[in-house]
């Protein structure tokens, strides 16, 4: 891989009190580019983005964003740093405004960037902007979905952690968050992408890490991945 490393996880190890759920974690995020961190129920995803943000620290290792460690900062710090967190439970206001949602949101980013204002987010997600005053408790779940990830990118972060987006949504609705996705990735922004489905993936990310019990057993091009029975039959259950 060419070009500027914007995020990188050096040997991370990472406890939930006595047990250990990462084991030396490895992975690089291009500039602009989109990782995928695939792997089965359970095999670490959450907890390496957790680790990354701030919510599950590291023990051992090294977690940089630029040249900045960050390893073992406070969730906040981090944020200011330029990490935008998207959890896997989609954390919106409900009885707040989709408009009041994305403002909560919205700061400059680390270097004074502000380009995700509300009028660049109701651009890229017109669905938003059709329901700017509707609470935001009354949304689906694929609406309440795309909130978090819009409220996310109003904090211009410079990269986007995104953990299983596509959990638990109807095909149509997974199919519109890999769209929106892909136009992000579009626009230049630096995704790290935890999933469980490869094929979800695919036409989003270049780059694929597979983490098995906490620890990484594949790193290469996602094309590559796919064509490697070996490695998704035994850690995809493909
Ligand atoms: N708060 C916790 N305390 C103790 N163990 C935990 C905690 N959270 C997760 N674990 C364990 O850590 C391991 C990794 O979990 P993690 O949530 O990172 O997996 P995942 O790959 O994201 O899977 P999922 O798709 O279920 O989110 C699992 O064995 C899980 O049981």
């Amino acid at each position: 891989m060419s070009g500027e490393t914007m995020l990188s996880v050096e040997k991370i190890d990472v406890f939930y009190g006595a047990s250990q759920i990462l084991f030396g974690v490895d992975l690089a995020v291009e500039k602009g580019r989109t990782l995928a961190l695939l792997g089965r129920n359970g095999a670490g995803k959450s907890t390496t983005l957790k680790a990354i943000a701030g919510i599950a620290p590291p023990k051992r290792g090294s977690i940089r964003l630029h040249d900045r460690e960050i390893a073992g900062a406070k969730p906040f710090a981090i944020a200011r740093a330029g990490m935008g967190y998207v959890p896997e439970d989609r954390q919106v206001f409900p009885q707040h405004t989709v408009e009041d949602n994305l403002l909560i949101g919205a700061k400059k980013g680390p270097g004074g960037q502000d380009f995700w204002a509300l009028k660049t987010v109701y651009e890229v997600f017109p669905i938003l902007a059709g329901m700017k005053e509707r609470k935001a408790g009354l949304l689906s779940g694929g609406e309440q979905q795309m909130l978090t990830i819009a409220r996310t990118l109003m904090g211009n972060p410079d990269v986007l952690l995104l953990d299983e987006p596509s959990e638990g949504l109807a095909p149509i609705i997974v199919q519109a968050i890999g769209d929106l996705i892909r136009k992000l990735r579009g626009m230049g922004v630096t995704i790290l992408l935890a999933e469980q489905n490869m094929h979800f993936c695919l036409g989003i990310s270049e780059d694929a890490a597979v983490i098995d019990k906490g620890g990484i057993v594949y790193r290469g091009t996602i094309k590559d991945l796919r064509a490697n029975e070996e490695v998704t039959r035994r850690y995809l259950a493909i």
